[in-house]
């Protein structure tokens, strides 16, 4: 298989650069990686199988979320692994844009699919989860062959193009399913607090995920941005030097 380091598509110093950024990581940090983005890639090509096997036995979406819920919550719930990776500086990527990115995940999976059952088999589930699981495959394995020095074009090219379609499809997947989530909430008052009580606040679950839904539209933006310029300084090889969080 052609790596990108022999498909020409390299510039001499550029690549000098990031093997002396490789080699500074340590063995140990670059071994860890190594396992991390590994057992990712399984662990995400494992819920995609679950997701097929029982689509195709069933022929219905009906249970899927149900069906394949542990493995999914296991393996995004591990990716908060990867803001103790930024912010202990053994991966060069933002903490920021990583917290935003894997906390709304990590929302999404415990606070809404997970604790409003009634919304579990609504097609929007489905649409972010296939999302999510396309992407991580993509993205776990691209890590990984690159960690090891030979990574396939169309690796590296499918992580930097898919998610142009596949973004804002996820976003839409996750934002129906809030959506779809709220007369539930509103119903039954879950996660709040209403007046009086011993503490003497109060939080309306119901407006929360409003505001969280509102929060997609100055955030979203930032983050496909910011895989806008990865895409031009890995595919493109522009040099774009990014603001310090
Ligand atoms: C509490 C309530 C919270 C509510 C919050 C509401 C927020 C709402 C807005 C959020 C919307 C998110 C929607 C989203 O969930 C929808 C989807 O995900 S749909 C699926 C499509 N998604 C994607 O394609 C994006 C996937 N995500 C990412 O790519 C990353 O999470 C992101 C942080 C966005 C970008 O990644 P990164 O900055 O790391 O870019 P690169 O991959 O190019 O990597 C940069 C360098 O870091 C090295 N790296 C990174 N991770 C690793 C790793 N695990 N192992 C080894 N190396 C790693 C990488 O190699 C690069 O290094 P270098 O530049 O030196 O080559």
């Amino acid at each position: 298989m052609a790596s990108s380091e022999e498909d020409g598509s390299g510039n001499g110093s550029l690549e000098e650069k990031e093997n002396g950024k490789k080699r500074s990581l340590g063995a140990l940090a670059t071994a860890w990686l190594i396992f991390y983005n590994i057992a990712m890639t399984a662990g995400w090509l494992v819920l995609g199988i679950a997701m097929a096997r029982f689509y195709i036995q069933r022929g219905t979406h009906r249970g899927l979320f149900r069906s394949v819920q542990k493995i999914l919550k296991f393996f995004q719930t591990f990716a908060l692994l990867e803001v103790v990776h930024c912010a202990v500086g053994i991966v060069h990527t933002s903490v920021l844009v990583t917290g935003v990115q894997v906390s709304s995940r990590i929302f999404m999976v415990w606070f809404i699919a997970h604790s409003i059952k009634q919304i579990q088999n609504e097609e929007s589930v489905i649409l972010f989860l296939v999302v999510w699981t396309v992407t991580e495959i993509t993205r776990y394995s691209f890590y990984t062959f690159n960690l090891l020095n030979h990574l396939p074009y169309f690796i590296k090219w499918a992580r930097y193009n898919f998610f142009i379609i596949l973004y804002p499809a996820g976003v839409v997947g996750e934002l129906l399913t809030i959506y779809a989530a709220l007369p539930y909430v509103k119903k039954t008052g879950m996660y709040s607090l209403r007046l009086p009580n011993k503490y003497n606040v109060s939080f309306d679950y119901y407006y929360f995920l409003i505001i969280v839904m509102f929060s997609y539209i100055p955030l979203f933006p930032q983050l496909y941005l910011h895989m806008l310029r990865q895409r031009r300084k890995v595919l493109h090889g522009e040099v774009i030097v990014e603001k310090d969080d």
